[in-house]
């Protein structure tokens, strides 16, 4: 054997041995079993609308609302659960750098960390940032940044999940006192005069009327024109489908329809009216308490403890705008009014509120950006009971039902007022153009926050409303308020013969 033909050998060994290292490595990393957790989270326009009474108000404690919340599975049109096509698509104005720190409340009770474990707090990340930037190993978060101006203060909270907060570096674990809620006097001399509830209703009817919807012009067409064939009933049930009715309502309403029409000899246009109102307006269920529970736990001067009204829901469905309007409601009844800006994510949101709260006349208690909103809320309620206000609404920020994290944090939130007050009134604020999509979002936060009532807002801006029965029917949670503009009074009571009188029309 020559000299090169040696050599060949051993390079074509070497070349083959190389290639059986590099193979061994990728598929020994391909086995490897992952385990950072993915960041997903389980997946989980109306016709004019004539309130014809003012808001009604009740102290919290009695009967609650409608009947517990049953969920009629079967009867449920969306998929087990599922979020909808779009569900994600918007992207929370402020989904970016999201953070929940765990920090002392005043009076020494700490936030209840403990709980906290059960889900861990996942990075939030809004729907366009897909893959989490890979998180650094998170170094053990609270000791570096904090320890060279911050000598370990006996309050430094002991922040077990501190590793899962992907801010941590550049936002150290301080201590959060100096964040500590911020009592803001009402300034009395900006206080707006409130217009009364009766010419309030007044304007809204005006503005309502200019607004039409086709659902009761096709309804009445069809029903009115006399010897019904199965089309006829096939394009009822599709006019109510496309108005959002859901189908397992759509089905209840096109049944009784049928054997109503057919009993009573329904002949006339007038006829065919005055049984759909009835029809719909059984369906929304009239027995529903839907009276507001802000009123105080007895006289507070008198030791009486103030009503808690907690403002929940995804971004941007007017949760602010809503807080302020019934703390305008509230004001015009003669009450005290303490807002709580528990929305320390988004600063805007903050300012927003204490302009309300200053044309009202309200004091408001704020904390600073980034500050725990349970401690806000918190420090909130016992600002108000020292005060003796009749009522404290509490701002919360806005958040996609879908982010395990922030729900959790909403949970918490109520949890830690808890500690202070009974929480009255928990309304979920739902946009009315969002459709099937608010269904979602009432299932996700009635089970986080027990949801006592909805509050339909931009119902002046859709078409349709549908929704109203199916998250009732759903939920067994009543529809209490509905907003019909941007406007500081545009607030009126959900009143069902109203609305359907609206998408009649
Ligand atoms: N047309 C109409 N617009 C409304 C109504 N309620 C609120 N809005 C508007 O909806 C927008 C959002 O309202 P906000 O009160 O800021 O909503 P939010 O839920 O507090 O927002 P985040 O705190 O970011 O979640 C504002 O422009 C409001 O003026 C309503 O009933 N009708």
């Amino acid at each position: 054997m020559t000299t090169s033909t040696l050599i060949s050998i051993i390079v074509v060994v070497a070349v083959v041995l190389a290639v059986a290292v590099v193979a061994g490595v990728v598929l020994n990393r391909r086995r490897r079993i992952s385990l950072r957790e993915k960041d997903e989270t389980p997946t989980a326009k109306g016709g004019g609308y004539q309130a014809g009474s003012g808001i009604s108000l009740a102290s919290g404690g009695g009967a609650t609302t409608a009947t517990p919340p049953e969920h009629p599975v079967d009867d449920r049109t969306e998929v087990e659960g599922q979020p909808g096509i779009g569900d994600d698509a918007a992207v929370p104005r402020d989904s970016a750098k999201r953070g929940i720190v765990d920090v002392e409340l005043p009076n020494g009770q700490a936030t209840e960390a403990p709980e906290a474990p059960e889900s861990p707090e996942v990075p939030e990340q809004s729907a366009a940032e897909p893959e989490a930037p890979a998180r650094p190993e998170a170094p053990a978060a609270p000791e570096a940044p904090a320890a060279p101006e911050a000598p370990a203060t006996p309050e430094a909270p002991p922040v077990p999940e501190a590793p899962a907060e992907p801010e941590a570096p550049e936002k150290p674990e301080v201590p959060e006192k100096p964040a500590a809620p911020e009592p803001e006097p009402a300034a009395p001399e900006q206080v707006e005069e409130i217009e009364p509830t009766a010419g309030r209703l007044e304007r809204l009817r005006g503005r309502l009327s200019r607004s039409r919807s086709t659902f009761g012009q096709s309804l009445l067409g069809l029903l009115g024109a006399g010897d019904l064939d199965e089309d006829s009933w096939e394009e009822i049930e599709d006019t109510l489908l496309m108005a959002d009715l859901g189908a397992a309502t759509t089905t209840e309403i096109t049944e009784r329809l049928r054997s109503e029409v057919a009993s009573r000899a329904i002949r006339s246009p007038e006829e065919a009216g005055a049984l759909l109102r009835e029809v719909l307006v059984d369906a929304l269920g009239t027995g529903m308490e839907r009276s507001v529970r802000a009123l105080p736990h007895g006289d507070p001067a008198d030791g009486g403890k103030p009503a808690v009204v907690l403002v929940v829901g995804v971004n941007g469905t007017g949760k602010t705008t809503t807080t302020g309007k019934l703390a305008r409601v509230l004001v015009a009844d003669g009450r005290n009014v303490l807002l709580g800006a528990a929305d320390t994510f988004r600063a805007a949101a903050v300012e927003q509120l204490a302009t309300w709260g200053g044309r009202v006349g309200a004091e408001v208690v704020r904390g600073k950006e980034g500050a725990d909103p349970a401690s806000v809320a918190f420090e909130a309620v016992s600002r108000g009971s020292e005060t003796a206000v009749d009522a404290v609404l509490v701002d919360t920020a806005g958040r996609l039902h879908t982010k395990t994290g922030l729900m959790d944090e909403l949970g918490k939130v109520k949890r830690v007022v808890e500690k202070k007050a009974q929480v009255d009134e928990v309304l979920l604020v739902l946009d009315a153009t969002t459709g099937q999509n608010g269904l979602m979002q009432a299932r996700v936060f009635s089970e986080v926050v027990d949801v006592t009532g909805i509050v339909l807002t931009k119902l002046d801006g859709t078409a349709k409303g549908g929704i109203v029965f199916q998250v009732q029917r759903e939920l067994g949670v009543p529809v209490k308020l509905v907003g019909l503009g941007e406007g500081p009074d545009d607030l009126a009571p959900f009143e069902p013969g109203a609305f359907v009188d609206a998408l009649l029309k």
